[in-house]
């Protein structure tokens, strides 16, 4: 069978999707893209926590699933909503990147531990407020759009650093442009960052394509993973606009170690907790995670964060 593949058009989006493809291609599926925009793209004047909405890169590839116009849709595991209408179906994950962040510039001497003042290009809600519980000499320059917009505002000088995924860096070849690499213990990542997902819908899709696309793409280690992250994440009810943080670990072929919580926007409270568990129950390591958090003050931290949003 011949798949159609969705994708948003950044090049970013594009390199995740044709690595897709050359996974299928192991197998002699052949395959094409369908180049989808999604608000998320559109709209970038506003900042993703304004726009506000669930979905914001996800909601027109899922509606050509629901068409039949593509048989998956490829996404940044991370700009996945936390819950998915019953439908719709995440049925399978790539193995993870690093998921750090990382500091990007052309100025190779700047480091965020080095004390000196210089300001950060992000949009990132969980990203502005690591950096001032952290780095409050920092200041930060509000920047939305795809990585290579960014990198030009760096160059007009419009901040002097950019704080981005690790991976996503990489996938574009900007290795050099990386001048540190953050301690995921601090800067806990955000949910999924690293992996690529694969969105289907069921029944829809072929059950033999399905089990086909799950064998050539999925990394279980890093599903499980992902899906103690997502649990977390659903549990506060939290898009990619709250500041939330996780990173699951897979420590031996049982177990996971995941680690994550919430900082408020102006960084003064942080709320941290790691939970070790079965991997078989990721599900509810991450609903568990959530419950201590909210238990130690993140449901007044949510409360507070929701109306500042
Ligand atoms: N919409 C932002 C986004 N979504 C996924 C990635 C990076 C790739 C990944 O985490 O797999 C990025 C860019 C960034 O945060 O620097």
């Amino acid at each position: 069978m011949h798949i159609r593949i969705g994708t948003r058009s950044s090049r970013l989006a594009v390199w995740q999707a044709e690595y897709i493809q050359t996974l299928l291609q192991k197998e002699g599926l052949t395959s094409e893209l369908v180049l989808i925009e999604t608000k998320g793209d559109l709209v970038l004047d506003r900042s993703l926590a304004k726009i506000g909405s669930k979905g914001v890169f996800t909601q027109e590839l899922e509606d050509q699933l629901r068409a039949g116009t593509i048989d998956i849709a490829v996404h940044s595991a991370k700009d996945l909503p936390s819950s998915l209408p019953s439908d719709l179906h995440l049925i399978a994950f790539t193995e993870r990147e690093p998921a750090s962040d990382v500091l990007v510039s052309r100025n190779k001497s700047l480091s965020l531990g080095g004390g000196e003042a210089f300001r950060i290009g992000t949009s990132s809600t969980r990203r502005v407020a690591m950096l001032r519980h952290y780095c409050p000499h920092i200041t930060t320059v509000d920047m939305r759009g795809n990585l290579q917009t960014r990198l030009r505002k760096l160059d007009e000088g419009q901040c002097d650093a950019l704080l981005l995924a690790y991976a996503g860096v990489h996938r574009m070849g900007y290795d050099d442009l990386i001048v540190e690499r953050l301690p995921v213990a601090e800067f806990t990542p955000a949910v999924g960052q690293g992996s690529i997902a694969i969105e289907a819908s069921i029944p829809s899709l072929d059950t033999h394509v399905s089990k086909t696309i799950i064998r050539l793409v999925n990394h279980e280690p890093t599903a499980a993973c992902l899906r103690a992250e997502r649990a977390f994440l659903a549990r506060l009810e939290g898009g990619c606009s709250i500041p939330s943080f996780a990173l699951a670990q897979w420590t031996d072929e049982k177990t996971i170690s995941l680690t994550g919580g919430l900082v408020s926007l102006d960084g003064n409270q942080l709320l941290r907790e790691t939970f070790v568990g079965a991997s078989e129950e990721a599900p509810l390591l991450g609903h568990s995670l959530a419950e201590a958090i909210l238990a130690r003050g993140g449901d007044e931290l949510l409360l507070q964060i929701r109306e500042q949003i």
